[in-house]
Protein backbone atom coordinates (compact mmCIF):
# COMPACT_ATOMS: atom_id res chain seq x y z
CA UNK A 1 0.00 0.00 0.00
CA UNK A 2 1.39 2.89 -1.17
CA UNK A 3 2.25 5.67 1.93
CA UNK A 4 0.54 9.17 2.21
CA UNK A 5 2.83 11.91 1.77
CA UNK A 6 2.80 14.89 4.92
CA UNK A 7 4.26 17.64 3.82
CA UNK A 8 6.38 19.62 6.51
CA UNK A 9 4.68 22.69 6.00
CA UNK A 10 6.51 25.93 8.06
CA UNK A 11 8.55 24.73 9.94
CA UNK A 12 7.65 27.40 12.78
CA UNK A 13 5.06 26.01 13.17
CA UNK A 14 2.92 23.77 14.39
CA UNK A 15 3.62 21.07 11.34
CA UNK A 16 5.93 18.82 12.44
CA UNK A 17 5.13 18.60 16.19
CA UNK A 18 1.33 17.64 15.15
CA UNK A 19 2.41 15.01 12.42
CA UNK A 20 4.88 13.11 14.98
CA UNK A 21 1.57 12.79 16.67
CA UNK A 22 -0.47 11.92 14.47
CA UNK A 23 1.81 9.32 13.12
CA UNK A 24 1.86 7.63 16.69
CA UNK A 25 -1.74 7.55 16.56
CA UNK A 26 -1.89 6.16 12.67
CA UNK A 27 1.21 3.72 12.47
CA UNK A 28 -0.94 0.94 12.63
CA UNK A 29 -3.46 1.74 10.07
CA UNK A 30 -2.08 4.37 7.89
CA UNK A 31 1.09 3.74 6.25
CA UNK A 32 2.68 7.98 5.64
CA UNK A 33 6.54 9.44 4.80
CA UNK A 34 6.91 13.16 6.25
CA UNK A 35 8.79 15.13 3.59
CA UNK A 36 11.03 17.22 5.29
CA UNK A 37 14.08 18.70 6.90
CA UNK A 38 14.82 15.96 9.72
CA UNK A 39 16.35 18.86 11.89
CA UNK A 40 12.67 20.26 12.08
CA UNK A 41 10.85 17.11 13.77
CA UNK A 42 10.51 17.33 17.48
CA UNK A 43 13.31 15.90 19.52
CA UNK A 44 11.33 13.04 20.91
CA UNK A 45 9.77 11.97 17.40
CA UNK A 46 10.45 8.51 16.65
CA UNK A 47 11.37 8.63 13.19
CA UNK A 48 13.75 7.12 10.20
CA UNK A 49 15.37 8.59 7.19
CA UNK A 50 14.76 6.75 3.89
CA UNK A 51 15.93 7.10 0.66
CA UNK A 52 12.98 6.03 -1.23
CA UNK A 53 9.53 6.19 -0.78
CA UNK A 54 8.62 2.44 -1.01
CA UNK A 55 10.99 1.79 2.09
CA UNK A 56 7.79 4.43 4.01
CA UNK A 57 5.06 1.00 4.08
CA UNK A 58 7.27 -1.42 5.99
CA UNK A 59 9.02 1.41 8.29
CA UNK A 60 5.88 3.42 8.75
CA UNK A 61 4.44 0.76 11.14
CA UNK A 62 7.81 1.55 13.80
CA UNK A 63 8.27 4.69 12.99
CA UNK A 64 7.63 8.36 10.92
CA UNK A 65 9.48 7.57 7.59
CA UNK A 66 11.18 10.92 6.66
CA UNK A 67 12.40 11.83 3.23
CA UNK A 68 14.75 14.02 3.47
CA UNK A 69 14.31 17.46 1.73
CA UNK A 70 16.81 19.72 3.46
CA UNK A 71 16.35 23.21 4.63
CA UNK A 72 18.38 26.38 4.86
CA UNK A 73 17.52 27.23 8.09
CA UNK A 74 16.63 25.88 11.46
CA UNK A 75 12.82 25.72 13.16
CA UNK A 76 12.63 28.49 15.40
CA UNK A 77 8.37 27.98 16.64
CA UNK A 78 6.68 30.82 15.93
CA UNK A 79 9.35 32.63 14.16
CA UNK A 80 9.57 31.91 10.48
CA UNK A 81 13.00 32.10 8.80
CA UNK A 82 12.41 33.89 5.75
CA UNK A 83 15.25 31.48 3.94
CA UNK A 84 13.43 28.27 4.61
CA UNK A 85 10.41 30.17 2.91
CA UNK A 86 11.70 28.53 -0.97
CA UNK A 87 11.89 24.94 0.88
CA UNK A 88 7.99 25.17 2.25
CA UNK A 89 7.10 25.91 -1.18
CA UNK A 90 9.51 23.23 -2.96
CA UNK A 91 8.04 20.51 -0.69
CA UNK A 92 4.40 20.98 -1.97
CA UNK A 93 5.77 20.91 -5.64
CA UNK A 94 7.75 17.79 -4.33
CA UNK A 95 4.93 15.78 -3.16
CA UNK A 96 2.63 16.73 -5.67
CA UNK A 97 5.50 15.25 -8.13
CA UNK A 98 5.65 11.63 -5.33
CA UNK A 99 2.07 11.23 -6.20
CA UNK A 100 1.69 12.48 -9.61
CA UNK A 101 4.34 9.72 -9.71
CA UNK A 102 2.47 6.58 -8.40
CA UNK A 103 5.39 6.55 -5.39
CA UNK A 104 2.40 8.15 -2.50
CA UNK A 105 -1.38 7.78 -2.55
CA UNK A 106 -2.37 11.07 -1.64
CA UNK A 107 -0.99 14.25 0.26
CA UNK A 108 -1.51 16.08 3.43
CA UNK A 109 -0.25 19.38 3.66
CA UNK A 110 0.77 20.67 7.37
CA UNK A 111 -0.20 23.89 7.27
CA UNK A 112 1.47 27.19 5.79
CA UNK A 113 1.98 30.61 6.40
CA UNK A 114 1.26 32.50 3.71
CA UNK A 115 2.82 35.57 4.29
CA UNK A 116 6.00 34.11 5.26
CA UNK A 117 6.13 32.66 2.01
CA UNK A 118 5.03 35.94 0.07
CA UNK A 119 8.15 37.62 1.88
CA UNK A 120 10.59 34.82 1.84
CA UNK A 121 9.90 33.62 -1.70
CA UNK A 122 7.26 35.75 -3.04
CA UNK A 123 4.96 33.45 -3.19
CA UNK A 124 2.57 33.70 -5.77
CA UNK A 125 -0.61 32.28 -4.58
CA UNK A 126 -2.99 33.04 -1.88
CA UNK A 127 -2.86 29.19 -0.30
CA UNK A 128 -2.21 25.68 -0.84
CA UNK A 129 -5.41 25.30 -2.82
CA UNK A 130 -4.40 27.73 -5.46
CA UNK A 131 -0.41 26.56 -5.58
CA UNK A 132 -1.84 23.23 -5.68
CA UNK A 133 -4.54 23.73 -9.02
CA UNK A 134 -1.51 25.75 -10.37
CA UNK A 135 0.82 22.24 -9.76
CA UNK A 136 -2.15 20.05 -11.24
CA UNK A 137 -2.26 22.20 -14.85
CA UNK A 138 -4.44 24.85 -13.66
CA UNK A 139 -7.53 22.55 -12.88
CA UNK A 140 -10.70 24.52 -11.66
CA UNK A 141 -10.80 23.13 -7.89
CA UNK A 142 -13.11 23.86 -4.72
CA UNK A 143 -11.88 23.88 -1.17
CA UNK A 144 -14.08 22.05 0.70
CA UNK A 145 -13.95 21.44 5.23
CA UNK A 146 -15.60 18.62 6.25
CA UNK A 147 -15.71 16.63 9.47
CA UNK A 148 -19.30 14.46 10.06
CA UNK A 149 -21.23 17.43 11.56
CA UNK A 150 -20.94 19.48 8.54
CA UNK A 151 -19.31 19.88 4.85
CA UNK A 152 -19.00 23.39 3.97
CA UNK A 153 -17.74 24.87 0.24
CA UNK A 154 -16.67 28.67 -0.39
CA UNK A 155 -17.70 30.02 -3.35
CA UNK A 156 -14.75 32.22 -3.38
CA UNK A 157 -11.56 31.65 -0.97
CA UNK A 158 -8.82 33.99 -0.63
CA UNK A 159 -9.64 37.17 -1.35
CA UNK A 160 -10.55 40.57 0.42
CA UNK A 161 -14.46 40.68 1.44
CA UNK A 162 -14.72 43.94 -1.09
CA UNK A 163 -14.07 41.90 -3.58
CA UNK A 164 -16.42 39.08 -2.89
CA UNK A 165 -19.71 40.97 -5.03
CA UNK A 166 -17.02 41.46 -8.06
CA UNK A 167 -16.01 37.56 -8.00
CA UNK A 168 -18.80 36.04 -7.92
CA UNK A 169 -20.28 35.08 -11.07
CA UNK A 170 -22.64 32.17 -12.39
CA UNK A 171 -19.85 30.91 -14.36
CA UNK A 172 -18.36 30.50 -10.81
CA UNK A 173 -20.87 29.61 -8.66
CA UNK A 174 -21.90 27.03 -11.54
CA UNK A 175 -18.74 25.39 -11.16
CA UNK A 176 -18.52 25.38 -7.22
CA UNK A 177 -21.67 23.15 -7.66
CA UNK A 178 -20.84 20.80 -10.17
CA UNK A 179 -17.54 20.50 -8.54
CA UNK A 180 -19.65 19.99 -4.73
CA UNK A 181 -21.75 17.59 -6.41
CA UNK A 182 -19.27 15.37 -8.12
CA UNK A 183 -16.94 15.18 -4.77
CA UNK A 184 -19.85 14.18 -2.62
CA UNK A 185 -20.62 11.37 -5.15
CA UNK A 186 -17.11 10.26 -6.35
CA UNK A 187 -15.51 11.07 -2.95
CA UNK A 188 -17.55 10.64 -0.16
CA UNK A 189 -20.26 7.60 -1.56
CA UNK A 190 -23.27 9.95 -1.78
CA UNK A 191 -25.71 8.65 -4.33
CA UNK A 192 -28.10 11.72 -4.58
CA UNK A 193 -26.14 15.02 -3.10
CA UNK A 194 -28.25 17.35 -1.54
CA UNK A 195 -26.83 21.01 -1.59
CA UNK A 196 -28.38 24.26 0.43
CA UNK A 197 -26.54 27.22 -1.14
CA UNK A 198 -26.15 30.82 1.32
CA UNK A 199 -27.48 34.18 -0.16
CA UNK A 200 -24.18 36.56 -0.17
CA UNK A 201 -26.74 39.12 1.98
CA UNK A 202 -28.09 39.22 5.18
CA UNK A 203 -31.40 37.50 5.42
CA UNK A 204 -30.58 36.25 1.63
CA UNK A 205 -31.01 40.03 0.35
CA UNK A 206 -34.54 40.31 2.32
CA UNK A 207 -36.42 40.76 -0.52
CA UNK A 208 -34.16 42.91 -2.46
CA UNK A 209 -33.91 45.51 0.26
CA UNK A 210 -30.78 44.77 1.21
CA UNK A 211 -28.78 43.51 -1.76
CA UNK A 212 -30.10 42.32 -4.80
CA UNK A 213 -28.04 39.35 -5.89
CA UNK A 214 -30.18 36.90 -4.85
CA UNK A 215 -32.87 38.29 -7.18
CA UNK A 216 -30.36 39.39 -9.70
CA UNK A 217 -28.87 35.75 -10.14
CA UNK A 218 -28.28 33.61 -7.45
CA UNK A 219 -32.01 32.45 -7.61
CA UNK A 220 -32.31 32.26 -11.17
CA UNK A 221 -29.12 30.00 -11.25
CA UNK A 222 -30.62 28.10 -8.69
CA UNK A 223 -33.53 27.69 -11.02
CA UNK A 224 -31.63 26.42 -13.83
CA UNK A 225 -29.87 24.01 -12.17
CA UNK A 226 -32.79 22.38 -10.39
CA UNK A 227 -34.09 22.28 -13.48
CA UNK A 228 -30.88 19.78 -15.10
CA UNK A 229 -31.11 17.29 -11.73
CA UNK A 230 -29.32 19.13 -8.85
CA UNK A 231 -31.09 18.95 -5.75
CA UNK A 232 -30.60 22.44 -4.53
CA UNK A 233 -32.03 24.17 -2.14
CA UNK A 234 -31.46 28.33 -1.98
CA UNK A 235 -30.21 30.77 -1.75
CA UNK A 236 -30.52 30.71 2.18
CA UNK A 237 -30.13 33.06 5.07
CA UNK A 238 -26.41 32.22 6.25
CA UNK A 239 -27.42 32.42 9.62
CA UNK A 240 -29.94 29.75 9.35
CA UNK A 241 -28.95 27.29 7.95
CA UNK A 242 -26.14 26.09 10.24
CA UNK A 243 -27.82 24.52 12.83
CA UNK A 244 -28.49 21.18 13.56
CA UNK A 245 -31.87 20.57 12.06
CA UNK A 246 -30.94 23.03 8.72
CA UNK A 247 -28.05 20.57 8.54
CA UNK A 248 -29.83 17.15 8.79
CA UNK A 249 -31.74 18.57 5.45
CA UNK A 250 -28.27 18.81 3.23
CA UNK A 251 -25.03 16.78 2.74
CA UNK A 252 -23.24 20.00 1.89
CA UNK A 253 -23.33 23.72 1.92
CA UNK A 254 -22.01 26.27 -0.35
CA UNK A 255 -21.22 29.58 1.15
CA UNK A 256 -20.61 32.76 -0.94
CA UNK A 257 -17.06 33.67 1.26
CA UNK A 258 -14.63 32.28 3.06
CA UNK A 259 -15.40 32.70 6.74
CA UNK A 260 -19.10 32.59 6.28
CA UNK A 261 -18.26 28.81 5.21
CA UNK A 262 -15.02 28.69 8.06
CA UNK A 263 -16.34 30.13 10.82
CA UNK A 264 -19.48 27.54 11.57
CA UNK A 265 -17.22 24.19 11.04
CA UNK A 266 -14.58 25.56 12.64
CA UNK A 267 -16.89 26.44 15.70
CA UNK A 268 -19.11 23.07 15.21
CA UNK A 269 -15.98 20.97 14.81
CA UNK A 270 -12.45 22.43 15.14
CA UNK A 271 -10.59 19.29 16.36
CA UNK A 272 -12.34 17.07 13.63
CA UNK A 273 -12.31 19.23 10.42
CA UNK A 274 -10.46 18.56 7.57
CA UNK A 275 -9.85 20.80 4.66
CA UNK A 276 -10.42 19.09 1.35
CA UNK A 277 -9.47 19.77 -2.00
CA UNK A 278 -12.00 18.64 -4.52
CA UNK A 279 -10.78 18.80 -8.38
CA UNK A 280 -6.93 18.00 -8.47
CA UNK A 281 -6.39 14.67 -10.01
CA UNK A 282 -5.08 13.42 -6.58
CA UNK A 283 -6.22 13.22 -3.18
CA UNK A 284 -4.98 16.25 -1.39
CA UNK A 285 -6.29 17.30 2.52
CA UNK A 286 -4.94 19.49 5.00
CA UNK A 287 -6.34 19.96 8.65
CA UNK A 288 -8.54 23.00 9.16
CA UNK A 289 -6.27 24.79 11.25
CA UNK A 290 -2.81 27.00 10.61
CA UNK A 291 0.48 27.42 11.66
CA UNK A 292 -0.33 28.20 14.87
CA UNK A 293 2.49 30.16 15.81
CA UNK A 294 1.44 31.13 19.66
CA UNK A 295 1.52 27.80 20.64
CA UNK A 296 3.98 26.30 18.36
CA UNK A 297 7.12 24.11 19.92
CA UNK A 298 5.54 23.94 23.50
CA UNK A 299 3.78 20.29 22.92
CA UNK A 300 -0.01 21.73 23.26
CA UNK A 301 -0.63 21.88 19.84
CA UNK A 302 -3.98 19.51 19.45
CA UNK A 303 -3.03 17.02 16.56
CA UNK A 304 -6.72 15.69 16.20
CA UNK A 305 -7.46 17.43 12.85
CA UNK A 306 -4.34 16.58 11.42
CA UNK A 307 -4.79 12.88 12.33
CA UNK A 308 -8.74 12.88 10.51
CA UNK A 309 -7.03 14.69 7.80
CA UNK A 310 -4.61 11.80 7.14
CA UNK A 311 -7.19 9.17 8.03
CA UNK A 312 -9.46 10.89 5.71
CA UNK A 313 -6.62 10.94 2.40
CA UNK A 314 -5.69 7.25 3.22
CA UNK A 315 -9.29 6.85 3.05
CA UNK A 316 -10.51 8.38 0.04
CA UNK A 317 -7.67 7.32 -1.86
CA UNK A 318 -7.96 3.67 -1.08
CA UNK A 319 -11.46 4.03 -1.77
N1 LIG B 1 -4.04 24.74 5.49
C1 LIG B 1 -3.23 25.76 5.77
O1 LIG B 1 -2.09 25.82 5.33
C2 LIG B 1 -3.72 26.87 6.67
C3 LIG B 1 -4.98 26.82 7.27
C4 LIG B 1 -5.38 27.91 8.06
C5 LIG B 1 -4.52 29.01 8.24
N2 LIG B 1 -3.31 28.97 7.64
C6 LIG B 1 -2.34 30.05 7.85
O2 LIG B 1 -1.82 29.95 9.19
C7 LIG B 1 -1.42 31.25 9.63
C8 LIG B 1 -2.06 31.55 10.98
O3 LIG B 1 -3.43 31.58 10.78
P1 LIG B 1 -4.47 31.92 11.96
O4 LIG B 1 -3.74 32.56 13.10
O5 LIG B 1 -5.61 32.60 11.28
O6 LIG B 1 -5.06 30.54 12.42
P2 LIG B 1 -4.43 29.35 13.25
O7 LIG B 1 -5.30 28.19 13.02
O8 LIG B 1 -2.98 29.19 12.95
O9 LIG B 1 -4.55 29.80 14.79
C9 LIG B 1 -5.77 30.32 15.31
C10 LIG B 1 -5.86 29.98 16.81
O10 LIG B 1 -6.16 28.59 16.92
C11 LIG B 1 -5.19 27.92 17.70
N3 LIG B 1 -4.90 26.61 17.09
C12 LIG B 1 -4.74 26.37 15.75
N4 LIG B 1 -4.47 25.06 15.55
C13 LIG B 1 -4.46 24.47 16.78
C14 LIG B 1 -4.21 23.14 17.23
N5 LIG B 1 -3.96 22.15 16.37
N6 LIG B 1 -4.24 22.91 18.55
C15 LIG B 1 -4.50 23.90 19.44
N7 LIG B 1 -4.75 25.18 19.08
C16 LIG B 1 -4.72 25.46 17.76
C17 LIG B 1 -3.95 28.81 17.62
O11 LIG B 1 -3.13 28.60 18.76
C18 LIG B 1 -4.55 30.19 17.56
O12 LIG B 1 -4.81 30.67 18.85
C19 LIG B 1 -1.84 32.22 8.52
O13 LIG B 1 -0.76 32.47 7.66
C20 LIG B 1 -2.91 31.44 7.76
O14 LIG B 1 -3.04 31.82 6.41
C21 LIG B 1 -2.89 27.96 6.86
N1 LIG C 1 -8.75 28.82 4.14
C1 LIG C 1 -8.29 27.73 4.96
C2 LIG C 1 -8.51 27.92 6.42
O1 LIG C 1 -8.68 29.04 6.86
O2 LIG C 1 -8.47 26.91 7.11
C3 LIG C 1 -6.84 27.57 4.77
O3 LIG C 1 -6.23 28.81 4.72
C4 LIG C 1 -6.64 26.68 3.63
O4 LIG C 1 -5.83 27.25 2.76
P1 LIG C 1 -4.92 26.36 1.86
O5 LIG C 1 -5.41 26.70 0.48
O6 LIG C 1 -3.53 26.81 2.18
O7 LIG C 1 -5.17 24.91 2.22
Amino acid sequence: MKPVVLTCGEPAGIGPEIAARAWARLADRVPMLWLGDPRHLPADCVHEVIDDPAQATDVSARALPVLAHPFAGDATPGTPDPRNAQGVIDVIARAVDLVQQGAASAICTAPIHKKALKDGADFAYPGHTEYLAALAGDVDVVMMLASDALRVVPATIHIALAEVPHALTPALLRRTIESTHAGLRDQFGVAAPRIAIAGLNPHAGEGGAMGTEELDWIGGLITQMQAEGYALTGPLPADTMFHAAARARYDAAIAMYHDQALIPIKTLDFDRGVNVTLGLPFVRTSPDHGTAFDIAGRGIANPSSMTHAIRLAHDMATR
